[in-house]
């Protein structure tokens, strides 16, 4: 899967299926689905390092998940997040992050908001490399937002959201992750763009939706957002494994001759 492929399901007017992945081994069994395209997102902070926020996660933690995703998913088109600050600082700086994520084996990075990076991303797009954009809820403007909320519900949120997305377009973005919006916001960029709409919490009028793969498969959260869907309930098959596990060791069931040497 390359972005020409991607571009001609989108000109098909197929919906989009991206899951996030950050290990090796799940991106293993994700190569083996029908999955779109991979997003290793600086979520794995929260998913993969307990913090409670994105904003710990660092280019070199990200280059590490990169690199085990493109590892574990040769055949799909792998999209980087670039992390907290790391294209905010200079076009100089932003490009070594940028590069740091692509010979990791990235397809494409990702960043979030438009405002004072505009020349940064022109930069990137014109160093032959598939920019996506990201507005509305933005986690990494947790502390202007003041916690995790659906943005773009007031007359002037709704009109930045949407002129930053036609910005992204103007600046070559192929694609936009919309994120906890009113559906009706995303349907209206999608109609009037011609970016690849991905939603999460965007509702259904979208070219293609996002889901972190632990929150499809039911791992624990500390949140609950509404726009996830549980397709597994892996915490509770974890538990019976582990629980089942235990009960062999303490019997002395576990191992058995043939696990023996
Ligand atoms: N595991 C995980 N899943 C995610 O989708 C995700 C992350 N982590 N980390 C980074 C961001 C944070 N995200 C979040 C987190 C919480 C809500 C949430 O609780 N939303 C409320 C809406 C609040 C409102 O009405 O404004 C909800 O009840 O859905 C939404 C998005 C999405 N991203
Ligand atoms: C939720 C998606 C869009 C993301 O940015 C992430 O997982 O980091
Ligand atoms: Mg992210």
């Amino acid at each position: 899967m390359n972005l020409n492929d991607l571009k001609q399901k989108h000109a098909n007017a197929e919906k989009l299926a991206m899951l996030t992945c950050y290990d090796f081994s799940s991106a293993k069994i994700m190569n083996r689905s029908a999955v779109d395209m991979i997003l290793v997102g600086d979520s794995a902070a929260m998913v993969m390092h307990g913090e409670n926020a994105t904003l710990p996660m660092d280019i070199e933690r990200m280059r590490d998940h990169v690199r085990a995703v493109v590892k574990g998913a040769p055949d799909k088109f792998i999209i980087a997040d670039m992390p907290f600050l790391s294209f905010r600082q200079s076009i100089d700086a932003g490009m070594q992050a940028v590069k740091t994520l692509m010979q990791a084996g990235a397809h494409a990075v990702k960043l979030e908001a438009v405002d004072g990076h505009e020349e940064l991303i022109q930069h990137i797009v014109q160093s032959g490399i598939p920019v996506m954009g990201h507005v509305g809820l933005t986690p990494q403007f947790i502390n202007q937002f003041g916690g995790f909320k659906v943005q773009g519900k007031d007359r002037v949120s709704y009109d930045k959201i949407r002129a930053d997305a036609l910005k992204l377009q103007k600046l070559g973005c192929f694609s936009v992750v919309l994120e906890c919006v009113p559906s009706e916001l995303a349907q209206q960029i999608t109609a009037e763009t011609d970016l690849i709409t991905i939603g999460i919490g965007a509702g259904s009028q979208v070219d293609g939706q996002v889901l972190v793969m632990h929150d499809m498969l039911g791992y624990p959260s500390a949140f609950n957002p509404k726009f996830v869907r549980h397709y597994l309930d892996v915490s509770n098959l974890f538990e019976r494994a582990f629980n089942q596990y235990v009960e062999d060791v303490k019997k002395g069931d576990f191992p058995a001759d043939k696990e023996s040497y």
